[in-house]
This record gives structure tokens, C-alpha cells and sequence, in this order.
């Protein structure tokens, strides 16, 4: 499948129309013929009854010998569901007939769990070959590892197709950037359809996982080319933070250099949800992006009512990694089901 396939596919996805029940994407194709292609619950009930259950148990599996896999997954739905939708295009490796992938982009070089993704897709495929979507593995095995970590259960639809195409330049440019100020990092959200409230409660995803010095060393040493620590920080954290990473990076790889998590105030443990808004309240927050939710007042307000109401966050956070999952999927006639995720078939 060349390049105009792809083309043509993301034609097609910039055409098609995005009514506010995202996952409905009616397809035009002839005057006469309207596909109406939805995602729908169980999609594989007939095709392929015990996908679901064998992404489960394996994310349970890997879960008890580590736990790290769940926010290794959570963030990888992200990176592929902003970037031209929930469509696996994140998990290809780039070709030799130059399709660059999105995993060799600068702000995809720490993700991780790509494996585990592959080693799903294996062992569903050894009983239903040719059937299940990569990108409805990673929506579920994202799903499952949440629960696990003690996030809020949410129901999936299914039926989503693998992309042709993997989007390097995009993701390049639009994934967001730790960097980003407030005005910033709204704009990157409302272009994909999410409101103040909802991107305040999609980066509830912080509550799990570790941030990496290197995405927040200049915050501690050298805020803005100041020479300065950015004067948000609270003093003791800032003291702590610079504990914890070094002003210049003297490890050897991305997985030795040491990090922070992102949604633990240091008090009760890391528990997901509130913890995180507390950091942001505290001014605590491990990357600039994060901290940076308290610096308007509408954003602000949103934190601190996350901050003192489990609940409201659980509700809020379910909803909106619903939206997140469903984000302009591919559904056939577009797409492919892939054999091996990392490569199209
Ligand atoms: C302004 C938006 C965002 C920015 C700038 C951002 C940036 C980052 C950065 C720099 C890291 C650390 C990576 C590393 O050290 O390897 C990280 C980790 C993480 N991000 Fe985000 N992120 C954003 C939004 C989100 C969203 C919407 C989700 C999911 C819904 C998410 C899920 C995660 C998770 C779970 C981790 C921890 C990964 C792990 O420990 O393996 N992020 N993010
Ligand atoms: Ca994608």
C-alpha cells in the first residue's frame, strides 16, 4: 500500500465531519452511498469473542511484575489518539520507502510499552488472525492498566482500523510540549475538541507515572535563558527537586536518568486523582505545563475543585478519556487491520 492510499486516507479523515458524539463519522462515498460507520460496544462479539478478556488478563498479568505499564500506556494512547486520532499510527516503525515514523520524533523518545502492545496483538492474533485493530489493543490495554492503577472505570466501543501511515511531522509539532504556557497548551487542546474543564482533567493522567529531569531541568537551573529557577516554585520543592536532578544530565540513557512522579505531594503515597491537583495547589507541580493549569483563573478553579472532590475528577476523567479514545478513529471502509502493529500489512 503506497503513499497515495495514505494520502487519500487522510483526506478523507480531514473531510469527514466531526459531529460533538465523536466516534459517528458518516462517509461519503458516491453521491448515492452513505456509509454510516460507527464504533460500537463489543465490536468483536461474533469475530473474536475473548479479545477483550485476553487484553485484560494479560495487562493484569504484567501489572503484579510491573506496575509502570499502566502509565506507560495511558501516555502512549495519548500520543496516538492527538495525532491524527485513535489509529495506531504511533506504534509503526519507519520504512525504508521513507515513511518516518512518530516513535523517532524528539517528543516520542521516552515513550514506552510498545511490546506490550505487540505481545497482545500476537496472542490474539494466534486465535483470531486478521480481525482485531491495534488501535482498539491500545484503547483497551489503556483502559485495563487504569483500573489497575486505581483510576475510574470507563466502557469502550470498539471497531476501530489501523492507519496506512505513521505522522512523524505532525507529532512533532503537535504533540504538547512540557514547555508550553497556559494559552499554549489550551490552544493545543481546543484543536482537538477539548474545553478548559476537559484538558484540566485529561492531565489528571499525572496522577501515575514519572517525569524524566530532562523535561523539567531548566524549570530548576535555567528558567526562560534567565540563568534563574522559575519563580513559581515553591522554595523547599525547588530544593528538592534539585536533589533529585543534577544541573547537567550525566547518566547514559533515558532509562537510568533519574525522574520525579508527576501526581505524589509526598504525604499519603501516590493515589490517583486528588494527589495531583494538590501538587498544582501547593505549587508543586513537576513540569511547567502542569503548574501552569493554576495560572488562569478558569483553569485554576477547575483544579482546585479536582483537588477537593474524588469524585467529581473520577466522573470528569472517565468522560473525557472516552472523548480521548474515540478521537477520529478510522472505521471501514478506511484503515487496516495490521498483523504485526508496528508495520502495516
Ligand atoms: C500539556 C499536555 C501534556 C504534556 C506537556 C505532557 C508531557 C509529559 C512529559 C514530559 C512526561 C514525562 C515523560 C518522561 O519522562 O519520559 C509525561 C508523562 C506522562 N504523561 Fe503526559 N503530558 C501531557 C498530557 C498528558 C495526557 C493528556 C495524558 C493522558 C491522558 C498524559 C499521560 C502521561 C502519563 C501517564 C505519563 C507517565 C508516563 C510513564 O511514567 O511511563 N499526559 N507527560
Ligand atoms: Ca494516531
Amino acid at each position: 500500500l503506497g503513499n497515495q492510499s495514505g494520502e487519500q486516507q487522510k483526506n478523507d479523515r480531514f473531510n469527514s465531519s466531526r459531529s460533538s458524539i465523536s466516534w459517528i463519522h458518516p462517509i461519503i462515498l458516491s453521491n448515492k452511498e452513505v456509509i454510516d460507520s460507527t464504533l460500537e460496544y463489543d465490536y468483536y462479539r461474533d469475530s473474536c469473542p475473548q479479545a477483550e478478556y485476553i487484553v485484560r488478563s494479560s495487562i493484569r498479568f504484567l501489572y503484579k511484575e510491573q506496575p509502570n505499564v499502566a502509565p506507560a500506556l495511558l501516555r502512549l494512547l495519548f500520543h496516538d489518539c492527538f495525532i491524527q486520532g485513535c489509529d495506531a499510527s504511533v506504534l509503526l516503525d519507519s520504512t525504508i520507502d521513507g515513511n518516518q515514523s512518530e516513535k523517532d520524533t524528539v517528543p516520542n523518545q521516552t515513550l514506552k510499552g510498545f511490546h506490550v502492545i505487540e505481545n497482545i496483538k500476537a496472542e490474539i492474533e494466534a486465535v483470531c488472525p486478521a480481525t482485531v485493530s491495534c488501535a482498539d489493543i491500545l484503547v483497551l490495554a489503556a483502559r485495563d492498566g487504569l483500573v489497575l492503577a486505581g483510576g475510574p472505570y470507563y466502557p469502550l466501543t470498539t471497531g476501530r482500523r489501523d492507519s496506512l501511515v505513521s505522522f512523524a511531522n505532525i507529532a512533532a509539532s503537535e504533540v504538547p510540549s512540557p514547555q508550553d504556557d497556559l494559552s499554549k497548551t489550551l490552544t493545543s487542546f481546543a484543536s482537538k475538541g477539548f474545553d478548559e474543564r476537559e484538558t484540566v482533567s485529561l492531565l489528571g493522567a499525572h496522577s501515575v507515572g514519572v517525569a524524566h529531569c530532562q523535561f523539567f531541568r531548566s524549570r530548576l537551573y535555567n528558567f526562560s535563558g534567565t540563568g534563574l529557577p522559575d519563580p513559581s516554585l515553591e522554595p523547599e520543592f525547588l530544593h528538592l527537586m534539585r536533589s533529585r536532578c543534577q544541573s547537567s544530565d550525566d547518566s547514559k540513557s533515558h532509562t537510568e536518568e533519574p525522574g520525579m512522579s508527576m501526581g505524589y505531594d509526598g504525604a499519603t503515597g501516590p493515589v490517583f486523582g486528588t494527589n495531583y491537583y494538590n501538587t498544582l495547589v501547593l505549587g508543586k507541580g513537576i513540569l511547567h505545563a502542569d503548574q501552569q493549569l493554576m495560572a488562569g483563573e478558569g483553569t485554576a478553579s477547575w483544579v482546585e475543585a479536582y483537588a477537593s472532590d474524588e469524585s467529581l475528577f473520577r466522573r470528569d476523567f472517565a468522560q473525557v478519556m472516552m472523548k480521548l479514545s474515540s478521537l477520529r478513529v478510522l472505521t471501514k471502509p478506511l484503515g487496516q487491520i495490521r498483523l504485526n502493529c508496528s508495520r502495516v500489512a
